[in-house]
């Protein structure tokens, strides 16, 4: 095959501080490259050299065989290197022929030129999507579509792409992973990165490993498996966490009485035990995010009724459902204030300020054993958020609202860009929690992680709820014939994630 990308020995650093040591890389036409690596291995770091935003310290790269060193993203784009980056965001008042075209060299053309190639773009790629509504109103997946076309429209040769099927349910995953096929299959080469362990086996040729700032291991990926990886990640085996196949011990913690909310869901009724960790499942257009936003008052219900402890009570915005003690943690990109550090991002929310030196010593404890449970990766806990690393950032917002003092939490996709290390620790902490006699209400489009986590899951379609089946009676392929309406039989949940 055609070599396209050497890197040599390349080291970078931010502030002093060492974070890629010697990363050796290449990476041929027509081929996909896995990049896994633990929270902090460096791999955006990497990719910010790659894509032209961070400037290495030494080492060299050869693009097409010439040497390559871009000092902007600008310089890299013009070269043929495009990213898509992790948590990206589109202005949503764009239209996707715009959204496709923006920063591109084709940029300046007619808004009705944009409009035909777009149409051909779509056609040509073979997915279905509208060139004329906003980008605003498009599903995440739609919206990951979109960012893939602009790098065919800006005609990359090397694709690099951040974690952009973290909250993707699967059937959105296989549509993605279809598109990318076809673009190696143009002679285009990607870079993608993910904490997927089967999905990264399913899409790519080859697989780096990333370690420490290093590439420690390069795999064929026909020819390894998702605990060799997961053994390569963490030097130890993944632990086999029993199902919570038990009822849920506690009393009613919330009861939902035919809650509807005009043009989205309509008569949903479940309930949830103290103690309980209640699954969601659906795809993005079923109802589970208009669920949740009515239970935390973001769009309140039009009719039906929500009981706290037997209660029954009005939630009408955020702060209804804070002062009823319901915690919300969404998936909507980072919500910790970019300027806050490390520490205040980590302390109880009912740490009280000004307090004295003892309740100051054992607040930093509790925040030093946080970052070492949940294994973030800092030098410097006073430092600023804006200094972690993507998976990092959102181990803190889970922190936060894991030991704040809430009733019921409602979390939305919790492990997005989590290791698969960490994960299972978010898993016992959510555990610990729920024997507090919490009562959790879980949302994520990682089926396995709702069968392996939750006492029983709802699934959502078309705006209502279609089942609600306990751990001990159900399992993958039954919740995707519940959401899909039709029946699907996978044979394994490996399987699955790459059948479109
Ligand atoms: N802007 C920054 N300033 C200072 N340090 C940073 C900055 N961005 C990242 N780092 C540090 O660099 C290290 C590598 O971060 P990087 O984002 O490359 O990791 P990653 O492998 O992509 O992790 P993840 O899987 O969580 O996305 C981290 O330990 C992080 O603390």
């Amino acid at each position: 095959m055609d070599l396209l990308l050497h890197a040599d020995d390349i080291h970078a650093s931010y502030d002093q501080r060492r974070i890629l040591k010697g990363v050796e890389l290449s990476l041929h036409r027509g081929e996909i490259l896995g990049l896994i690596g633990t929270n902090g291995a460096g791999k955006t770091t990497l990719m910010g050299v790659l894509s032209g935003s961070h400037k290495h310290d030494s080492g060299q790269l050869m693009l097409a065989g010439e040497k390559y060193g871009p000092d902007s993203m600008e310089e890299a784009q013009a070269c043929g290197v495009g990213l898509i980056p992790q948590n990206f965001r589109l202005n949503s008042d764009l239209t996707v022929a715009e959204a496709i075209f923006r920063e591109t060299f084709q940029a300046d053309k007619s808004h009705d030129e944009l409009r035909v190639q777009a149409i051909k773009l779509i056609q040509d790629v073979g997915i279905t999507l509208d060139p004329d509504v906003k980008v605003g109103t498009l599903i995440r997946a739609e919206q990951t579509l979109v960012e893939v076309l602009r790098m065919v429209a800006e005609e990359a040769q090397l694709v690099i792409m951040d974690e952009v099927a973290a909250s993707l349910p699967d059937h959105d995953v296989a549509v993605l992973h279809r598109v990318l096929r076809m673009l190696v299959g143009q002679g285009r080469a990607i870079i993608y990165i993910t904490h997927r362990l089967d999905e990264v086996r399913s899409i790519a040729h080859r697989i780096a490993v990333m370690r420490d700032g290093k590439v420690h291991k390069m795999l064929e990926a026909s020819r390894t498996d998702v605990d060799e990886l997961a053994f390569l990640l963490l030097q130890h085996k993944l632990a086999n966490n029993s199902r919570p196949t038990d009822p849920a011990p506690g009393d009613e913690a919330m009861r939902v009485v035919e809650l509807t909310v005009e043009d989205s869901i309509r008569d949903i009724s479940f309930s949830v035990s103290k103690g309980e960790i209640f699954g969601l499942a659906g795809t993005h257009r079923s109802g589970i995010y208009q669920l949740v936003e009515a239970l935390v008052g973001i769009h309140p219900s039009t009719s039906g009724r929500i009981f706290i402890q037997g209660k029954p009570v009005e939630i009408r915005g955020l702060q209804d459902a804070l002062r009823l003690k319901i915690g919300y943690l969404s998936d909507t990109a980072d919500t910790l204030e970019s300027a806050s550090g490390i520490v205040e991002g980590l302390q109880r929310s009912d740490d009280t300020s000004g307090a004295n030196l003892q309740d100051e010593i054992t607040q930093l404890r509790g925040v030093i054993e946080l970052v070492r449970r949940m294994r973030i990766n800092t030098t410097n806990i006073h430092g600023a958020i804006t200094t972690l690393s993507g998976g990092d950032r959102q181990k803190v917002q889970l922190a936060k609202w894991m030991t704040s003092d809430c009733d019921v939490l409602i979390l939305s996709h919790p492990s997005r860009g989590i290791d698969v290390g960490a994960k299972e620790t978010v898993y016992r902490m959510l555990q610990e929690l729920s024997r507090t006699g919490v009562a959790i209400i879980l949302l994520s489009s990682d089926l396995s992680e709702l069968v392996s986590w939750c006492h029983r899951i709802g699934v959502m379609r078309n705006g209502e709820m279609v089942a609600i089946e306990a751990n001990a009676n159900t399992n993958e392929d039954a919740l995707v014939h519940h959401m899909l309406g039709e029946k699907f039989t996978s044979g394994s949940g490996e399987a699955r994630r790459v059948k479109s």
